[in-house]
């Protein structure tokens, strides 16, 4: 049984289902009974529920025969759509290939009826016909179309390499079709049965004498499961049975179709016989491609062992349409559209080749080449014949047999490098392109460590950034910090979810104080840039700042206010898109810390703590300590002043609006006196208590 419906050897995309089967979760089949496939109504509460008390043994079900593939065709076709519609026919062929490949069958016949009936006939074997040692009164071939897990692929003593391997593939889609009809060929007679929805409608009958070998499937499905507008697409099916045709060299398949079914351009006869495999497929598919070289093909059968390995490889500097590069590969002619082992043995070998001659011709940069830089410009298609594959999962989509890694890996190793040496100006060529993918890839990881870095920049910083948590921008802020010692009670006191600390040292500020280029070639003050996300100058994006608040905070005293002004005027000589968009503060620690009889109040000025003793202390004394710096303070109570959104003030820093007064401003805060600075900032300080956030 295989799941995969349409092999990728075309590289076109299933077609679309048919809009009346299109709903999922797929159609109910109308065969199936009502009250399984409807919720039961809701029970009243404090009622006892219906269902409930009618749940016991006997709800418990046993389904029989092929009843389990009627009732739930998804769950071995994948659905009932369109694409699962023609699995049916992907079953019967797999089937027919599997008799080829085992050496039995030459041909293929394939042929689409008017009625809608579907045939597959192969010249293998024919379906064994005699009774069935373990079934009394069955014959093996019934056996086979009316019983789940029936087959000759299990013991690999029929069948060496199969598609086949669960023994359903041929029952279900006799369980999915309205009608059935199978003829053997065999041990010189014709022999016939057919079927209904899974169901003998005849017993095996002996038609005649005959010297045919072989077995004819024809079938129409069922439309109770399939919907009464599902039909058979002959371009589909015309596609499906080229592309096996491709994967097995020793088949010929014949194709025909009743031309009043055909819309497009699909012929109603054809043949498929393609001797040169995969290299013929692929010669097919880059006929319009530009190509690095010749295209590299072969096929190896395992001395001694069941096992075979074919591929055709070319590269192209352009990409392959679409895709830079592409690869299909098959196990025992199912498609395995998620790759596996047999992908990477193949990806092994040429590398490893590849190195090889690297080093041979004294090309030092043949080290740097992995596996995905040598098949990132390749069309690769290789198919691979093994016995008892296993895949990854239901769905035969990903093979995981690591004997397909082995036998692919030591199957390529020679050849490729007799192709590589045998040709070195395209050997040369194909090398020095993959080389240079090479570097450009390490040239991007280099770009993208440098990026990474820079995000954080925890070491390289003037002082060391202590980044929060929240790796959104949105509810952060970083606090800039005068000093070490400040930075650390800085540290202790934030939210560490919201709240970043940068400690700066003053000397470094002052080295920016002359003029706004030194600011901008100041590789430090760079660095802030660096941390904050962004970049000065035209290339500043608001939406890159990864703060949502810039918080300068330093002592409430002169100094203090110098090296505020200091970074003011570095934001606004270099970004002052974030001073626009208003994300620039000042913190404003206190400068008094006021207390009487259990009492405590902060000030941040002489105003400020004039203020608070009238209208706080009603006249009395209360002490009054001078905080000589943020270092001073202990984190609690820096966090409680100056930091914590609750009780904090902070000043929003704004432009005048005019430009004038902006150079004004400028003038100012760069000017030689301090005290108009600190003035300054006490002036056009835009307090902002806040309780917003975090
Ligand atoms: N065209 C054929 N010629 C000879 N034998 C066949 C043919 N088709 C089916 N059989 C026999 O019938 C068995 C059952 O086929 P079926 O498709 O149900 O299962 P399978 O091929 O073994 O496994 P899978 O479910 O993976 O397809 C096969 O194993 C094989 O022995
Ligand atoms: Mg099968
Ligand atoms: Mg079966």
């Amino acid at each position: 049984m295989t799941s995969s419906t349409l092999p990728s050897l075309f590289g076109d995309e299933p077609e679309k289902p048919a809009a009346s089967e299109a709903a999922s979760p797929p159609a109910v089949p109308a065969s199936a009974p009502e009250k399984a496939l409807k919720a039961p109504e809701p029970a009243r509460p404090h009622e006892p529920s219906i269902v409930d008390a009618g749940y016991g043994a006997s709800s418990i079900e046993v389904l029989e025969g092929l009843e389990p593939v009627r009732k739930r065709p998804g769950m071995y076709i994948g659905g009932t759509d369109e694409k699962a519609l023609h699995h049916l026919f992907a079953e019967v062929l797999d089937n027919a290939m599997d008799e080829a490949v085992a050496g039995h069958a030459k041909a293929i016949w394939v042929e689409l009826d008017k009625d809608g009936y579907l045939s597959v006939r192969d010249d293998g074997r024919g379906i064994p016909v005699d009774p069935h040692p373990k079934y009394p009164g069955k014959s093996a071939l019934e056996v086979v179309m009316t019983m789940l897990h029936s087959g000759g692929k299990f013991s690999g003593k029929a069948y060496e390499t199969s598609g086949g391997l669960h023994g359903v593939g041929i029952s279900v889609v006799n369980a999915l079709s309205e009608k059935l009809e199978v003829t053997v060929w065999r041990d010189g007679f014709e022999w016939r049965q057919s079927f209904s929805k899974g169901h003998k409608l005849t017993d095996v009958e002996q038609v005649g004498p005959s010297k045919k070998k072989g077995t004819l499937e024809r079938f129409l499905p069922d439309p109770e499961i399939f919907g009464a507008e599902a039909r058979f697409k002959p371009a589909r099916l015309y596609r499906m049975a080229k592309a096996k045709a491709y994967l097995f060299r020793g088949v010929q398949i014949f194709w025909k179709c009743a031309a009043e079914l055909i819309q497009d351009q699909t012929p109603a006869e054809d043949k498929f016989y393609f001797p040169n495999g995969l290299a013929d497929y692929l010669a097919e598919r880059v006929k319009d491609t530009e190509t690095l070289g010749d295209i590299f093909s072969g096929r190896v059968e395992r001395k001694g062992e069941a096992g075979a390995v074919e591929w055709a490889v070319v590269w192209s500097g352009a990409g392959f349409g679409e895709h830079d590069g592409f690869c299909q590969s098959y196990c025992n002619t199912i498609p395995t559209p998620d790759g596996g082992t047999h992908e990477a043995g193949l990806r092994a070998a040429l590398t490893r080749s590849l190195k090889g001659y690297a080093e041979m011709t004294g090309d030092k940069r043949g080290g740097l080449i992995t596996a995905e830089d040598v098949a990132a410009y390749a069309g690769i298609v290789i198919s691979v014949f093994i016995r008892n594959p296993e895949f990854q999962g239901q769905t035969k989509d990903r093979l995981s047999s690591s004997d397909a890694q082995r036998l692919v890996e030591k199957a390529l190793a020679d050849p490729f490098d007799h192709w590589l040496t045998s040709a070195p100006k395209q050997a040369d060529r194909i090398l020095q392109f993959i080389v240079e993918r090479a570097e450009e890839r390490l040239k991007r990881r280099k770009d993208k460590e440098v990026q990474r870095a820079s995000a954080t920049r925890k070491l390289r910083l003037p002082g060391k950034l202590s980044d929060c948590a929240r790796q959104d921008a949105i509810g952060t802020e970083l606090f800039i910090v005068e000093g070490d010692s400040a930075g650390g009670s800085a540290k202790q006191g934030r939210n560490r979810n919201t709240q970043a600390i940068l400690p700066l040292r003053g000397k470094i500020l002052n080295v920016a104080s002359a003029t706004g280029d030194k600011a901008r070639q100041n590789a430090e003050l760079s660095d802030l840039g660096l941390a904050l996300g962004v970049q000065p100058g035209a290339k500043f994006k608001d939406t890159d700042l990864r703060y949502e608040r810039i918080i300068i905070m330093t002592d409430a005293d002169v100094d203090g206010a110098h090296i505020a002004s200091l970074l003011i005027t570095f934001f606004y000589r270099t970004m002052p898109g974030i001073i626009r968009n208003g994300n620039l503060f000042l913190a404003m620690p206190p400068l008094y810390r006021l207390s009487h009889g259990g009492k405590t109040f902060y000030a941040r000025d002489d105003a400020h703590r004039a203020e608070l003793i009238a209208k706080e202390f009603k006249g009395k004394k209360p002490e009054i300590g001078r905080f000589k710096g943020l270092g001073e303070m202990m984190a609690s109570q820096l966090k409680e002043t100056t930091m914590d959104p609750k009780t904090r003030t902070l000043a929003r820093v704004t432009l005048p609006h005019d430009e004038e007064d902006v150079q004004d401003l400028v003038e100012t805060l760069m000017g030689r006196k301090p005290e108009l600075r600190f003035r300054y900032i006490q002036d056009h300080a835009e307090f902002v208590t806040d309780d917003l956030d975090v």
